[in-house]
């Protein structure tokens, strides 16, 4: 094993600790408690337990944490009015809805329900946006905590090369955004892509966010690049990333494992929205 391993697990438990002093400082000095909703629609079990997984974290960091679970069956109008609701409701600074919703729900549409200060998903057209734009906004999860392990590396990654594989609205996209912001020079790969593996042994950085398990090998890898794995599937039993771990420990300087990777930060950087949402009320 050559690369150094980017401990999500532990680099979160920091950030979460820091948060649990501001919530009892919060709840000191102006009497606000954090509140964030989340919505589930239908019986997907891998989203249930990533929402079970949010609403312990949470518990654990002192926050009101509220769980909607919906059936299948939940109608668009029956969502927006539990959001109108949530919008209206002053415990609550933080809405999320959990993606994927059931087939004949249009997420843009309820996302651009969530009142855009309450959206700690970043999802809303609002906040993405102003992302895009460089202007203050919520910045998606999963991105943010990309940003953050990537920046624990130490490194200096001004005018280097980035290649993100994957463009979900989710992760691809805003997280190639955010690498600009940070001086890289960004190419994102995709399902369309002709030449991947050419891009990817350019790679100073590597965001791997496909979805497609140990898609990138370790042949495809430059010597001490950055990789971050945000790929999560069941294969068996086993959670698999989207790089072949293994072989890519050999070349890369850092490296995510999976799981204790890109997902304890996703949870975090979700607190830290939150947290941000409720203190906007002490200004
Ligand atoms: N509106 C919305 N916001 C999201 O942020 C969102 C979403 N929808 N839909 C699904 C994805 C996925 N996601 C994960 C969060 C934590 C882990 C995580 O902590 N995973 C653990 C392992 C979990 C396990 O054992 O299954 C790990 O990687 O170590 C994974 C995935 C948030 N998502």
């Amino acid at each position: 094993m050559y690369a150094n391993i980017l401990d999500g697990r532990k680099i979160s438990q920091e950030i979460r600790k820091n948060i649990m002093d501001e919530v009892h400082k919060l709840k000191l000095n102006y009497g606000i408690t954090p509140g964030l909703s989340v919505i589930i629609v239908g019986d997907d079990e891998a989203s249930h337990v990533y929402v079970s997984m949010k609403e312990k974290a949470c518990k654990m960091v002192g926050f009101h944490s509220e769980v909607y679970k919906l059936p299948k069956e939940t109608t668009q109008d029956q969502l927006i009015k539990l959001i109108d609701g949530l919008n209206h409701n002053d415990k609550i600074h933080g809405i999320l809805v959990q993606l994927p919703l059931p087939e004949g729900i249009d997420e843009n549409l309820i996302n651009s329900h969530i009142l855009p200060s309450k959206d700690v998903d970043g999802f809303h057209a609002i906040n993405t946006g102003n992302l895009l734009l460089g202007e203050e906004s919520f910045i998606p999860c999963t991105p943010r905590g990309i940003i953050e392990l990537i920046k624990r590396t130490g490194e200096d990654i001004t005018g280097k090369h980035a290649v993100v594989v994957g463009r979900s609205n989710i992760v691809g996209k805003p997280v190639g955004v955010l690498l600009l912001r940070e001086n890289m020079t960004v190419t994102i790969c995709h399902s369309k892509t002709k030449n991947i593996e050419e891009h990817l042994r350019m790679a100073d950085v590597i965001v791997a966010a496909a979805g497609i398990p140990e898609l990138i090998k370790g042949n495809m890898i430059k010597k001490d690049a950055i990789v971050i794995d945000a790929g999560t599937r069941k294969v068996g039993d086993k959670l698999v990333g989207d790089v072949e771990f293994k072989e890519a420990s050999k070349v890369a300087s850092w490296i995510t494992p999976v799981p204790g990777g890109v997902g304890p930060m996703t949870i975090a950087m979700l607190l830290e929205n939150t947290l941000k949402a409720a203190k906007k009320k002490c200004e």
